[in-house]
């Protein structure tokens, strides 16, 4: 055990910490997570949760542990105070408690590539004050979050909680989630990025004249040598990045329907967007602050990139480049050079 005391329940219950509908949702969560942890680790003895079942309203196909942890969450979080329910693996948004106060949205399984293979995935949710319509609810920038979080299922499962004030890192350990930080904070200083490397040819200029110059390392213009990981699942990423810094990119690439990236906004970048700005850090498409984005579509999607506030701010600064900077043939990257 740590110097930290106390699990999610006594964390929840602490003076002004969480309002008791949020707690109660929460609580509703962990719940589910610590459930999941179980039928997750006990992989194919529980069937090939990794095999195809069909194909969400986005066309995504779905693994048979998607529609899994979706029924749980949705199930567990029937009696609690949310109104309105968004599941990637739903077509809308449904009323779960008619006098619920809250709208939550969740990615009830990320990263299922990953599911046969034994690599981490996880749950990532979003919170906000529900209004009259799910449309209502759910069309809102990022920033009237009033809570997001993600659990990863890895070697360790973790519970990670942002509130408005507040970002906090628990540990599943014989049925409780222990608290392990409440001060999680971005190394301003890294040298790691994650992308999905086999779509380079497919991606923006800017991204691929970024990416050149990390690869350059100390004959680039930054002078500075990087390291490389994809791990496929955007809750491990985040994790990673949150404990030791690092940038990630989901842009926007040339392939079909990828126009805006592969990753969703409102259950997926925005939560994430939410959590590592709690922790010190920016989240963008590229250009734009992900939690000023308002969605027009529930499961819309966005290009990404978040992690340690300056790469994420040299990103934005490669798309301000005149065209010459970023050209394959003589872009030379003169203005940057250290
Ligand atoms: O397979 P790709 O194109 O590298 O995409 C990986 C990305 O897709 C995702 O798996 C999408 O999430 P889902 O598994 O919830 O659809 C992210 O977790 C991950 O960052
Ligand atoms: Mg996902
Ligand atoms: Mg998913």
């Amino acid at each position: 055990m740590t110097a930290l005391e106390g699990t999610l329940e006594s964390f929840l219950e602490g003076e002004g910490s969480v309002s008791e509908p949020l707690a109660i949702t929460v609580t509703a969560l962990a719940f589910v997570a610590e459930t999941l942890a179980g039928v997750i680790s006990s992989g194919p003895l529980n069937g090939r949760l990794g095999e195809e079942v069909g194909a969400n309203s986005d066309g995504d196909r779905q693994k048979k542990l998607d529609v899994v942890a979706d029924e749980l969450f949705a199930k567990a979080l029937a009696p609690t105070p949310v109104r309105w329910y968004a599941s990637e693996e739903r077509p809308t948004a449904e009323i779960l408690n008619p006098e619920g106060t809250l709208a939550l949205a969740i990615d009830p399984l990320d990263g299922s590539s990953n599911i046969d293979v034994n690599i981490s995935i996880g749950t990532i949710f979003s919170v906000f004050e529900a209004k009259e319509s799910g449309l209502e609810s759910f069309h809102r920038p990022g920033r009237e979050q009033i809570a997001a979080g993600y659990v990863v299922y890895g070697p360790q499962t973790v519970f990670i909680l942002a509130t408005r004030t507040r970002l906090a890192q628990f540990v599943l350990d014989r049925g409780h989630f222990f608290l392990v930080s409440d001060s999680l904070r971005i190394p301003d200083r890294t040298t790691e990025f994650a992308i999905n490397a086999s779509n380079y040819r497919h991606w923006p200029r800017p991204i691929r004249a970024f990416v050149d110059d990390c690869i350059a390392g100390d004959e680039g213009p930054w002078g500075e040598n990087f390291n490389m990981r994809w791990v496929a699942s955007l809750v491990a990423e985040t994790h990673r990045i949150l404990t030791r810094g690092g940038i990630f990119l989901y842009p926007a690439d040339a392939r079909r329907g990828y126009g805006q990236g592969r990753l969703r906004l409102v259950y997926e970048c925005a939560p994430i967007a939410f959590i590592v700005e709690r922790a010190g850090g920016k989240a963008t498409d590229g250009i734009d602050r992900i939690l000023d984005l308002t969605p027009s579509e529930l499961h819309q999607r966005t290009p990404l990139v978040f992690g340690t506030a300056e790469k994420v701010s040299r990103v934005r600064a490669y798309h301000d480049l005149p065209e010459s900077e970023i050209s394959p043939l003589f872009g030379k990257r003169g203005l940057f050079r250290v």
